[in-house]
């Protein structure tokens, strides 16, 4: 369970990211976390596994302080909870496998890791969850061979490997086309279903927060305007809370983004053809 107790951060150049946060996420949720640009999605996010710091209050999590969580408490604390970025973070000059298998770093200490020690159950760990979202046959190719949709696979393999618990997701599906972002939004369910992992997903598609989540957060200038089942995040409801113009011009300016990231990644296969 994740608890936020009257959370507050403001950035040191003044910037108020979240004010005054009270909120629980039960274990085995599914939620989705919308909101307009510079609503506070990502400061929420990024505080739950502390890669942001808070600034008043407390988080806690399974009942442990993240928030008073010493140098070691909180590496403890990071190796049950998987992020993953909507620009993939892999190593991409690594193997699929290198990169998934780096998900084990947490259970391993600094010389295991230098030298590159990982089990034989970890090897197996790392072809099993590649099975599970259909690379089993990329193990040993470049991550950056990839596609976009692909890269995003791995690194949600990585987080099977780690077997955290909670997994965090930041627009994981913003730089990619609708098809591969329903695959991509399918593997977070079979995890939330099959492995009963917590899914917290900051998104800008509403129509894909309804169809995966369980749970759909509502942000705006830092505060949460909405909470409740993906059934009472109706049009009329979020018409009311952000205003219809303004959440068009949010669906266009996504467009966008989304056309943005197929050109990147057309790009990156002629680039990849070139070399
Ligand atoms: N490091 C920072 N320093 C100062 N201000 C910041 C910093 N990071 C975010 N902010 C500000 O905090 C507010 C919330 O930003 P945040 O990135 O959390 O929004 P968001 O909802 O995730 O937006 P987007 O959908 O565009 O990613 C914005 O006003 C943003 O400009």
């Amino acid at each position: 369970m994740i608890e936020l107790k009257n959370v507050s951060k403001v950035f040191d150049n003044g910037v108020v990211g979240l004010k005054n946060i009270n909120l629980t996420i039960d274990s085995g949720e599914f939620v989705c976390i919308i909101g307009l640009s510079g609503a506070g999605k990502s400061t929420l996010l990024r505080s739950l596994n502390r890669l942001n710091t808070i600034t008043e209050g407390e988080i806690l999590i399974d009942g442990e302080s993240l928030t008073n969580a010493n140098a070691k408490e909180l590496r403890q604390m990071r190796r049950n909870i998987g992020m993953i970025f909507q620009q993939f973070n892999l190593v991409r000059k690594n193997t699929v496998q290198k990169n998934v298998i780096s998900g084990r770093l947490g259970y391993y200490n600094n010389w295991q890791t230098l030298l590159g020690l990982f089990s034989k159950e970890d090897y197996a760990r790392t072809e099993n969850a590649l099975e599970k979202v259909g690379l089993a046959d990329k193990l040993k190719d470049r991550s950056d061979s990839l596609s976009g949709g692909q890269q995003q696979r791995v690194s949600i393999a990585r987080t099977i490997v780690q077997e955290a618990d909670l997994i965090l997701a930041d627009e994981p599906v913003s730089a990619l086309d609708p098809v591969t972002s329903e695959t991509v939004m399918n593997d977070f369910k079979r995890l939330n279903e099959e492995a009963n992992r917590t899914i917290i997903i900051n998104i800008h598609s509403v129509p894909l927060a309804r169809k995966y989540a369980t749970r759909i957060i509502g942000m705006r200038a830092g505060e949460i305007v909405f909470d409740g089942p993906a059934s009472e995040a109706t049009d009329a409801k979020l018409d009311e809370i952000y205003g219809k113009a303004i959440f068009e011009n949010e669906q266009e300016a996504q467009q966008d983004a989304i056309k943005a990231g197929i050109e990147r990644e057309v790009q990156q296969d002629v680039h990849n053809e070139i070399l």
